[in-house]
């Protein structure tokens, strides 16, 4: 047990990040419409070559002119293994006014990815007198990526989420499948010849987690590529949230419900875990550390694990 308190990661909700092309400006204020509590505005891999140029103008223009409400406005960038990625941050720094909150950056690889970005938003930034510091997020979507996610966690206070993103994440690690998250069909263990599938994701997860809940950063899981599958999405989303995650990307408008219905702890959820810091209240004044709700155990643990419950749902009725 280290002596060091766990930092706790932006107190701001993080259910469901919607995405959508900067090539499309016409879904821009159906966007904005949405009940997603972060829009990704794109100019990475949605965005063909020959539109960048547009893409950014398009975007520049929309963070200015379009009522994005009480949500965290983030512009996804090119990585910086592309030609495009400084143009794109100077454009946005220079041009787009104070109500962009966060950029995020594609395929980390390590912790001096963030360190370039930051030396050069930090210029701009003093450079225009611009008065709010932009906030990064990453995306963990290579082997360099996940083999270096804890410096990467830990490599900028601008830092405050960071995502799977598991179709470039395949590709990186040469998984066997064309699949964008869920279940895959080849990866099972056989028991008594029945099949029992697993989840490929999983470890990949796990370890973001422990990274962001380490640094203070949200851990957010990525798209799920099948949006015609409402159930394959409830339960990648549900898997995420039992890990730890906090939020998950929508592709689609209809994903965005299902992600915010995972990530809002229920009535039900909330109702038992302030039922068990009432339990724990009345053994504390008992003078006892443990006691039994419902039949099971709860103790000093079980109070940190109930908090979690009560604060996101307090921090999403207080959005
Ligand atoms: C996937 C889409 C191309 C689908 O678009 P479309 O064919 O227009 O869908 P629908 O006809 O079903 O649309 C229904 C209505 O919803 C509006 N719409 C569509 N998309 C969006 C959106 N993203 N936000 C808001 N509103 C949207 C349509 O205009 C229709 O409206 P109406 O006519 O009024 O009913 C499209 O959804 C899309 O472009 N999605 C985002 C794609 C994207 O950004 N991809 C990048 C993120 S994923 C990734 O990069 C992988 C990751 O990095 C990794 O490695 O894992
Ligand atoms: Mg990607």
């Amino acid at each position: 047990m280290s002596f060091r308190i766990q930092p706790q990661p932006p107190a701001r909700p993080n259910r469901c990040q919607l995405f959508g092309p900067g090539s499309r400006p016409a879904i821009f204020e159906k966007m904005a419409k949405s009940e997603a509590d972060v829009i990704n505005l794109d100019l990475e891999d949605s965005v063909s070559p020959d539109d960048k140029p547009g893409a950014r103008a398009n975007i520049v223009q929309a963070i200015g002119d379009i009522d994005w409400g009480a949500k965290t406005l983030s512009v996804r960038i090119n990585g910086l293994d592309t030609p495009y990625w400084y143009r794109d941050v100077i454009d946005l720094l220079e041009q787009a006014g104070e109500r962009l909150d966060q950029i995020m950056i594609p395929k980390v690889g390590c912790a001096a990815d963030l360190y370039a970005v930051d030396a050069l938003v930090t210029a701009v930034e003093a450079a225009k007198g611009r008065k709010k510091r932009i906030a990064f997020e990453v995306i963990i979507e290579s082997a360099a990526g996940i083999a270096h996610v804890q410096e990467i966690a830990a490599a900028s206070p601008r830092l405050q989420a960071m995502s799977l993103g598991a179709a470039d994440f395949a590709a990186s690690m040469g998984m066997a499948t064309t699949g964008i998250g869920g279940t895959q069909e080849n990866y099972y263990m056989l028991h008594e010849g029945q099949k029992h599938w697993s989840d490929p994701w999983h470890w990949a997860q796990a370890a973001i987690v422990a990274a962001c809940r380490t640094h203070g950063v949200l851990p957010v899981d990525g798209p799920f590529g099948d949006f015609s599958d409402d159930d394959g999405f409830r339960a990648q989303a549900l898997r995420s949230a039992t890990l730890g995650m906090v939020g998950k990307w929508a592709i689609h408008p209809k994903q965005v419900a299902l992600a915010n219905e995972v990530f809002t702890p229920s009535d039900t959820a909330v109702a038992e875990a302030r039922e068990i810091l009432d339990a724990m209240e009345q053994a504390k004044a008992r003078g006892e550390g443990a006691t039994v709700y419902k039949g099971r155990l709860v103790d000093i643990a079980s109070i940190k694990q109930a908090e979690v419950i009560v604060k996101q749902s307090e921090m999403i009725a207080a959005r």
